[in-house]
């Protein structure tokens, strides 16, 4: 070891063992910033943690990873509270089946698991709007993550929900909650407002107690540790395999003299858009630089250790130079798979782990059963815009330019601008959002018929042709919320005039679509009777239902889906939105479907819309391994 190092880790190794008064059977967390590190119940206490979100694991499934982790050796967890995923529409809070933290954080503390709690209010993680609900753009001009009044109305509100909720289970009250993290990485936002944080610090400190241990985490510049920082909660950074520890570490202390080395967010890998080659890193030189956080005596969260997957429409956005859409699987190249399957990965870091603490013995539980329940051919239920009676049973909004999702109080999926033609076009006229006000996509047909596409940032042009009056129909496809930047009020839907040839189109029929609520009615597989088109294997184009069943083979096992040759769409199965595929543009190529989501005895009910174009054969296929690093061209 350098000498350099040497010395920064003499200066700022760990406490060494420290026996406090306390009196027997109290217990307390907190910080020995004598001895530089944490104390729980007055002893040395060094925190080997992991991410994993219960947001993006069926709930079944739990325990399952949570033991997993536990035999790697960790002694901690660490959790985002997705905000929006516990209320969806604004003053109302579910927190069951899925949604039911306290059922997780009572699993982890069954597991011997201490839990880092990191309720934002605003969290990123690739996430729908950074955890943030949509629902707070309704104000037009909302400043979000500032004092702005609004928003911190609604975040007061919220957060006088979940922090009484959270209280009992801190660790000085019983619980195995240990440290609880305000907003994220606050200081990478561009509003970098002190009354905010002053204002989070006084909620936190009122719900959860004056001895709770606060913190902050910030990414790896003097700027974001500048403005994400405040008196009163404690400074940790966050940073991966590619950075130089002891400048990490350097940069903590100018903000942190005295206290734990803290590394809150360890990348074991990264996150994936649509498009990208998937992400992945070296699992010897995320063990390797573990183990040298470790040995100084750091406390490291490693983000993430079971990713999971974006389910429906949680998948979140960037955008820097364009929007890039976060890929349905939050696989993130974790040491636990995001079918929660032990990797190399794990069983590296779990051999780093052993040099610092004992881990616990016996075998490590295998990676879940996973069946190829082979070939569905699916048939065709119909195109979205003949199916409006069923997607759209309250009918239009009229209104004479778009409004956008949020001002029609629908803020996933997807919705349908209809409108006519107000004159011939007998020769391809360029339909233009002049103001790329195209959220996210747009698919047009004309009389049912597709004629295209257009995508926010690269695709702002298609041409179309018709008669006047023809019906012009344009289904707009929320792609997620921009969860990291100063883009995160992210409105969808047409937020701004659409020009055809020479003519402002107007005088919309704008239909909200509940396609989630049809299929958990039990559409189109309840209609059964119904007649439906003749089932003629053609390839089709644009936006079209198709519908298949997958025979009951009394399994239920994991399993991954492959549209080979399809282009773009969302899945359900028995009424689960299993998330968006896009195997044309990749890099995922199969979506993971939890074994016990399916029926052992019954038909399961497939429910696929294609946006773009299936292939002539309609058939899926269930295998049972997943690929998520390949376009359509090399898988
Ligand atoms: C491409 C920009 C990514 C910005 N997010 C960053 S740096 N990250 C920090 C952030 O705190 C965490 O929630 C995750 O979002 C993580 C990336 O997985």
């Amino acid at each position: 070891m350098a000498a350099g190092v040497f010395l920064f880790v003499a200066v700022n190794a760990a406490c060494l063992a420290v026996s406090g008064n306390l009196v027997s059977g109290e217990r307390s967390f907190s910080i020995d910033y004598k001895n530089n590190c944490f104390l729980k119940d007055e002893k040395p206490f060094q925190y080997i943690s992991g991410s994993i979100h219960y947001s993006r694991i069926p709930r079944y499934y739990w325990k399952d990873r949570l033991v997993k982790m536990y035999m790697t050796g960790l002694n901690a967890i660490q959790v985002y509270v997705p905000w929006n995923f516990h209320e969806a529409v604004q003053g109302v809070h579910n927190f069951t089946g899925d949604r039911d933290l306290e059922h997780f954080l009572d699993l982890a503390n069954q597991t011997g698991l201490l839990v880092i709690l990191r309720p934002g209010p605003y969290i990123c993680a690739e996430w729908e709007m950074g955890g943030l609900p949509a629902w707070l753009l309704q104000k037009p001009n909302i400043i979000l993550r500032s004092a702005d009044t609004d928003y911190v109305q609604a975040v007061s509100n919220w957060l006088a929900v979940l922090l009484p909720k959270m209280k009992p289970w801190l660790y000085i009250n019983g619980g195995n909650i240990i440290t609880v993290q305000v907003e994220n990485e606050y200081g990478s936002y561009y509003a970098c407002d002190y009354n905010y944080m002053r204002h989070l610090r006084t909620l936190f400190r009122f719900f959860l107690g004056e001895d709770t241990v606060l913190f902050t985490t910030d990414g790896n510049t003097d700027r974001e540790m500048t403005c994400g920082t405040l008196e009163g909660l404690y400074a940790t950074v966050d940073f991966g395999t590619a950075n130089n520890i002891t400048e990490a570490f350097k940069r903590q202390r100018r903000f942190e003299p005295r206290g734990p080395l803290v590394n809150s967010e360890f990348y074991t890998g990264w996150l994936d858009h649509w498009g990208d080659p998937h992400a992945v890193v070296d699992a010897q030189k995320v063990s390797r630089v573990l183990g040298e956080m470790l040995t100084m005596g750091a406390n490291v969260n490693m983000y993430m250790f079971e990713g999971g997957t974006n389910f429906g429409y949680w998948n979140g956005a960037d955008h820097d130079t364009r929007f890039r859409s976060v890929v349905t699987s939050y696989d993130y190249d974790a040491p636990l798979s995001e079918a929660g399957d032990p990797t190399e990965k794990l069983l590296a870091i779990r051999d780093v782990i052993k040099q610092f603490r004992d881990i616990p013995s016996g075998p490590m539980p295998p990676a879940t059963p996973k069946f190829a329940y082979g070939f569905v051919t699916l048939k065709k239920v119909g195109n979205i815009s003949g199916l409006l009676n069923t997607l759209s049973p309250l009918g239009p909004v009229k209104s004479q330019y778009p409004l956008t999702f949020e001002e029609l109080k629908q803020y996933y999926g997807y919705m349908l601008y209809r409108t006519t033609l107000p004159r011939d076009l007998s020769e391809p006229t360029p339909l233009i959002s002049p103001l790329n006000g195209v959220h996210d996509r747009a698919y047009v047909s004309v009389n049912g018929v597709y004629q295209g596409l257009l995508e926010r940032d690269t695709t702002l042009v298609t041409n179309v042709t018709g008669q006047q009056g023809d019906i012009i129909d344009i289904l707009v496809e929320n792609m997620g919320r921009v969860n990291f930047g100063s883009k995160i009020n992210d409105y969808k839907g047409l937020l701004s005039n659409l020009i055809l040839g020479k003519d402002v189109l107007t005088d919309w029929k704008i239909y909200p679509l509940d396609i989630d609520g049809a299929i958990a009615a039990g559409w189109p597989h309840s209609d059964s009777q119904k007649s439906f088109p003749a089932p003629q294997k053609e390839p089709s184009f644009g936006p079209v239902f198709y519908m298949g069943t997958l025979e009951p083979n009394g399994l239920a096992w994991d399993t991954f889906l492959k549209l080979n040759e399809w282009t773009k769409g969302q899945v359900w199965i028995n009424g689960m939105n299993l998330g968006r595929y896009w195997p044309a543009r990749g890099p995922q190529q199969t979506l993971y479907v939890p074994g016990p989501l399916l029926r052992k005895n019954q038909p399961n009910r497939i429910t696929v819309l294609e946006l773009e174009g299936a292939p002539a054969h309609l058939r899926v296929l269930f295998m049972d391994r997943p690929q998520l690093n390949a376009t359509a061209e090399k898988s």
